[in-house]
């Protein structure tokens, strides 16, 4: 594929000898006179001085060495890009740089026919009406790209707002992943516009990505990793390639890459948006200390177990678990330990719950498990109930700080599905009769049948 300068030399009928032509003169008048290029550039700045400001380079060093040296690849591109950037920053208008480059085009006659090549003059001329249509091409990239970059600020603004409203629930590794990328974005369209930045710009490191990290601890498993993982080092490693190309002021290339940049990220986002998506849904329904289900869905998920034992006529049980002094954990060895023997008393309770059972955070150290009996077991739930009992009073937990054991009050109640009993009803009881195991010395399961 041709590249755009490429296509726009073919466009002025600028061929690969007539570059030669030019070279072959470049050279000769070199050997004449090696302070050649300084000569014109003095030159120029003096046919030019009416523009230029106090301090300001209005035609920049290396710009008659690539109008007039005859090598029209990228390194033009990139000093007329330098040149339209710097135009730009002075506040030049599209109508200053075509007076420019007429004045450009009046020195490169002048000096063709001075030297007596004429040849070399209508050729010069051919290059600088290539370098008027990249200076154009730069310009409407310019403005793409400022319009792009301020964009990626309010996206980032956005972003900051949205998040710190929601941060405290939201995993802040994966925020900061989010925060992170935008302002990368916008640093590096600053760059590429040639804006003096207070930081250098990095590329971003996949390894010390916030949101490596946050994946590495994704509880959720809510990304197809693959795919994802894919997008997200070609991520990473396009904005290694954009850093480069914006310091070295290819605006094609940062465009080219930023556009695949752009969606690759848009791709990303929309499955990490997914993932948030279904994160905060869990948030919801689930106790986010110990990822059991929470008190808001119990009763939903009470009213249709109870829909489903009626039509199979079967009998529920109900039991209220808690935890026999657990404030002394807390107090004893703090609440992190407190919080690790949660964690690890959920997952012992999951692990003897049968399939169908359903299994609660209540709150603070009580949990819930309720689910329909077996049809022949009678008092199933209380011989549940004391499995779990001695499971515990068995166990030991937060071995990694302390090994730690704890006993456990039980509640129980059995009820035919038909006899409608409230929620509200079978936890009172179950309740009461959690109290009255407290009353009898703790460790011990209460079970009555309503
Ligand atoms: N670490 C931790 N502690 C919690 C959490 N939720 C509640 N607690 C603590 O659990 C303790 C419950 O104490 P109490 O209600 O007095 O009950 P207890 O010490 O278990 O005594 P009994 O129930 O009478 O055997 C309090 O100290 C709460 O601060 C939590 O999420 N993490």
């Amino acid at each position: 594929m041709l590249s755009k300068i490429e296509k726009l030399k073919e466009k002025l009928e600028l061929k690969p000898e007539h570059e030669l032509e030019i070279q072959s003169y470049t050279k000769q008048l070199l050997s004449q006179n090696k302070n050649f290029y300084q000569q014109i550039q003095r030159w120029g700045k003096r046919h030019c001085s009416g523009y230029l400001l106090p301090g300001h380079e209005l035609l920049l060093d290396g710009f008659y060495e690539a109008v007039i040296g005859g090598e029209y690849q990228e390194n033009l591109y990139t000093v007329v890009y330098r040149q339209t950037l710097n135009w730009y920053q002075l506040g030049l208008g599209d109508t200053d740089a075509v007076l420019l480059y007429n004045k450009v085009r009046q020195l490169v006659t002048s000096y063709g026919n001075s030297f007596g090549y004429s040849r070399l003059a209508y050729l010069l001329n051919q290059v600088v009406d290539l370098c008027i249509s990249l200076s154009v091409e730069v310009r409407t990239l310019l403005f793409k790209m400022v319009h792009i970059k301020q964009a990626a600020e309010y996206e980032s603004q956005r972003i900051n707002q949205v998040f710190s409203i929601l941060s405290s629930n939201l995993p802040s590794d994966l925020v900061k992943a989010y925060v992170k990328h935008q302002s990368w974005k916008y640093q590096v369209f600053a760059l590429a516009l040639g804006q003096g930045l207070d930081t250098v710009v990095e590329p971003l490191p996949i390894e010390s990505c916030h949101l490596t990290r946050w994946l590495k601890e994704d509880n959720y498993r809510s990304v197809e990793r693959k795919t994802f993982d894919a997008l997200h080092e070609r991520a990473h490693e396009l904005s290694t390639i954009i850093v480069h190309q914006a310091a070295e002021h290819r605006p094609e290339q940062v465009s080219l890459y930023l556009q695949e940049f752009e969606q690759t990220s848009e791709e990303l986002g929309r499955l990490l948006l997914e993932c948030l998506e279904k994160h905060i849904a869990q948030m919801a329904t689930h106790d986010q200390l110990t990822k059991l289900l929470n008190r808001t869905t119990l009763e939903a998920k009470f009213s249709r177990e109870r829909a489903l034992a009626q039509r199979l006529e079967q009998t529920l049980g109900f039991m209220l678990i808690d935890i026999d002094h657990f404030k002394k954990v807390n107090d004893e060895y703090g609440h992190f330990v407190g919080d690790m023997l949660l964690v690890e008393f959920a997952q012992l309770l999951v692990q003897h719950a049968r399939m169908t059972d359903r299994v609660f955070r209540w709150g603070g150290e009580e949990f819930v498990v309720f689910g329909m009996l077996e049809p022949d077991a009678a008092q199933g739930m209380q011989q549940f109930a004391e499995r779990i009992r001695q499971a515990v009073e068995q166990a030991e937990f937060c071995k990694q700080m302390k090994a730690l054991q704890v006993t456990v009050s039980v509640g129980v109640v059995e009820f035919p599905a038909s006899s409608e009993l409230s929620l509200q009803r079978v936890f009172a009881q179950a309740d009461t009769l959690l109290y009255q195991a407290k009353q009898q010395g703790r460790n011990q399961v209460q079970a009555a049948f309503l």
